[in-house]
């Protein structure tokens, strides 16, 4: 960096700012920034860069800048996002930034056919050249290829996957019904799988791996799609201004009168499971007019409607149903699906009080028995068994001479709504479960030469409070980014010492530790957590004290009160511990964790619902380890672990991946409100810093940095 030329320092609202040195300390600069009227402010000199002459100019790949850093990069992608260039290259990787505004010309036809066969660099950057690069590399290495997609909530993740399914399934599709189905196989996945959070509208609660399978003449002949840790806990509750599941929403705005008369359904705010969240519909001003006003809660008649330009909640009912058909769903099927969605809502509408006996027990309560009754017609049970199932445990004693016998335990209030949420959750997963497998048998192939999957699954979160979902999905993230490092850091340092490009070994910091810390046999996180859960009373404190005794000095896990962050020094440490991630420290509190990761219900309800009258209620608990002999059972507490089910689920995808030619698409939320026009520089960096792009970004400009002797700033390790 040379004196009176400009630098990027650091900015607390836009990343960095322009600005030139004005006196060099041991550690530190004096920087003032080119802006009139601010001060001067001192800056480390690792967080200095230089600057490219001109700060208006943007390149496709951001490899080809004269300074590679952070600061050139986030400008560049901020230059080119001003113009609604919304893709970047970043050596091999795609960065995609969410414009919050429908770009038609981006995604056209025309488009499409432009990037056919097209070689990476020779057209813009875009989704599209990515998925033309896994197709040509699939038929020409005959290797099957992953795309990862990656990103925040809100970051464009799900739409960059349809795009990239809608443009193999164009260019390289049969122009059959089969291309088609694997479009419209998203519409329904989305209905069941997508929610309003407060950071996206249409977020996806579930992770995704959607194959397209292609046959030895390279075209299309099916798709698969896998899933991963639908969130259960918003079945029953969400936050005030989150909704539960869109298709809730949707069969109350959209459905006929008919299916609403058949299903005892009324408007949102008359169900426990939909009223404690926004009760409002998607809809505009004209489409709104078409929903009756029966339909619509109070808190919609006040408000209006929630506005996005992709939701419709009456209009996205009837799209639905239009995919369903697509997909060859009949109506028998159809309405079977929706009568378990009412099903669950009327569960949930079912209270309990005090029975008033010595057995300590409780009873429903008057006022729901047309409730009760509702939920034994929509679900196919007897209303008498329901009865007993919600409120009482069948238990096996093992004491004295009565050993082996079943008895019958009443519940506690707060028990009876613990079994009841249980059960609406058991139900409406094992629902999603369902149209997953109903979707995948819409595409069904003999047998595929290859395929391309594309992955659409969370990226690495922390929030002020951080639970067992948080736990799951970084513990994911920690896989995928080992799995960069594999992939792109030891292939690249292979490729430049083979070149003889005299490039040193770049060291980047192996997370091994922080996958084992998690997943190792017997010691690991998952498994100090199932060993609580088979406990005869498990507890959150318990769990999270072995935690701690198990890993007193283990570098990558701290007690809470260790952090940095006020809001978690409060956290005890049998209530939460830290761990020391690849893109930062996140402090979980464990509260719940035992609970979560147990995915059986108590025997009394898993009996009740495998023995249902009804088929199709029958087939959704199938093949679950229900007890035949439930004499023999009742008495164990059954528990099915899923940490370790997501465990073995990811260990077999990254087998999968690892057998694949990758490549990865990073997606970027540009601001927090959602809207388009609006880049928050900060936010933007911290995204780029703790994804693949950081690390890439290091290797690249470490790479050309002693290649071609420009070294303007030193190699950081990835933590
Ligand atoms: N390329 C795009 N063009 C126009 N709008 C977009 C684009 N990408 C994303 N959006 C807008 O941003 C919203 C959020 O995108 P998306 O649902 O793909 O995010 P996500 O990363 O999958 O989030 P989550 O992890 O919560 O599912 C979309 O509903 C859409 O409104």
């Amino acid at each position: 960096m040379e004196d009176g030329k400009p630098v990027w320092a650091p900015h607390p609202a836009d990343g960095f700012q322009l600005g030139t040195i004005v006196d060099i300390g041991a550690n530190s600069l004096t920087i003032e920034p080119l802006k009139q009227g601010q001060k001067s402010f001192t800056a480390q000199i690792n967080q200095v860069f230089p600057a490219e002459d001109d700060v208006n100019k943007h390149v496709e790949d951001n490899c080809s800048l004269m300074y590679l850093n952070e600061a050139t990069l986030l400008n560049n992608v901020r230059v080119r996002y001003s113009k609604d260039k919304i893709y970047t290259f970043v050596a091999n990787i795609l960065i995609a930034v969410n414009p919050y505004v429908d770009l038609p010309k981006l995604y056209a036809p025309e488009t499409i056919k432009q990037y056919h066969g097209r070689s990476l660099g020779t057209l813009p950057p875009h989704v599209y050249a990515i998925a033309d690069k896994a197709f040509r590399d699939m038929r020409v290495l005959k290797m099957s290829q992953s795309i990862i997609v990656s990103g925040e909530s809100g970051a464009g993740k799900t739409e960059n996957t349809k795009f990239v399914l809608r443009y193999l399934t164009t260019s390289y599709g049969t122009g059959q019904d089969i291309d088609e189905r694997i479009v419209e196989a998203n519409p329904l996945l989305e209905a069941f799988g997508n929610a309003k959070t407060v950071r996206n509208n249409n977020s996806s609660r579930f992770g995704k791996f959607v194959e397209i399978h292609f046959n030895g003449k390279n075209t299309v002949v099916g798709g698969f799609v896998s899933h991963y840790l639908l969130e259960k806990s918003r079945i029953c509750q969400q936050s005030q201004e989150e909704r539960n599941y869109h298709i809730f929403y949707r069969l109350c705005a959209g459905a006929s009168e008919d299916i609403r008369t058949k299903f005892h359904l009324e408007s949102p705010d008359a169900f426990r499971y939909l009223n404690r969240g926004c009760t409002r519909f998607f809809a505009n001003k004209d489409t709104d007019k078409q929903i009756l006003q029966n339909r619509k809660s109070p808190e919609h008649l006040k408000a209006g409607p929630l506005k996005d330009p992709l939701l419709d909640d009456q209009g996205d009912f009837n799209r639905m149903c239009g995919a369903m058909k697509k997909i060859g769903l009949d109506d028998t099927e159809k309405l079977d699906l929706f009568r378990v969605v009412a099903g669950v809502l009327h569960l949930g509408n079912i209270d309990f009080e005090e029975a008033g006996s010595t057995s300590g027990g409780c009873t429903i309560k008057n006022q729901s028995s047309q409730t009760v009754e509702y939920c034994a017609e929509l679900l196919g049970l007897e209303e008498s068994d329901l009865r007993v199932s919600l409120t009482s445990r069948v238990m096996l004693t093992t004491a004295g001479g009565a050993k082996g016998t079943v008895i019958k335990v009443p519940l506690k209030v707060e028990q009876a709504n613990n079994a009841r949420d249980a059960l609406a959750k058991a139900v409406y997963s094992r629902l999603f479960d369902h149209v997953v497998t109903r979707v995948n048998q819409c595409f069904p192939f003999d047998s595929s030469a290859n395929f391309i999957g594309v992955l659409d699954i969370a990226g690495f979160e922390y929030f002020e409070h951080n639970s067992f979902e948080q736990f799951c999905i970084n513990y994911c993230n920690e896989k995928l980014q080992q799995f960069f490092n594999e992939r792109i850091l030891k292939e690249e340092q292979e490729l430049y010492q083979k070149e003889g490009l005299g490039v040193n070994e770049v060291h980047y910091v192996d997370n091994q530790d922080c996958i084992d810390l998690v997943e190792a046999k017997l010691v690991g996180i998952l498994d100090i957590l199932d060993e609580e859960n088979r406990l005869p009373q498990p507890s959150d404190q318990h769990f999270a004290e072995t935690v701690h005794n198990k890993h007193k000095n283990h570098f990558r896990l701290t007690v809470p009160r260790k952090s940095k962050l006020q809001v978690h020094r409060n956290v005890r440490d049998d209530e939460g511990f830290i761990v020391r991630h690849f893109a930062g420290a996140v402090c979980y509190e464990t509260t719940k964790f035992v609970e979560k990761n147990n995915d059986a219900l108590h025997m009394s309800l898993e009996c009740l619902v495998s023995e249902s009258k009804d088929r199709f209620i029958r087939d959704l608990f199938e093949n679950s380890n229900n007890a035949k002999d439930s004499k023999q059972k009742a008495g164990k507490l059954s528990f099915i672990s899923v940490g370790n089910k997501f465990k073995t689920q990811l260990n077999i995808l990254l087998e999968k991946l690892r057998s694949t030619g990758s490549s990865f698409i990073r997606c970027i939320k540009p601001n927090l409100k959602m809207v388009s026009h609006q880049f928050e520089g900060a936010q933007i960096l911290s995204q780029l810093q703790c994804s693949e792009i950081g690390t890439q970004l290091q290797l690249t400009s470490y790479c050309i940095a002693s290649t071609f002797l420009l070294v303007h700033h030193k190699f950081l390790p990835v933590t």
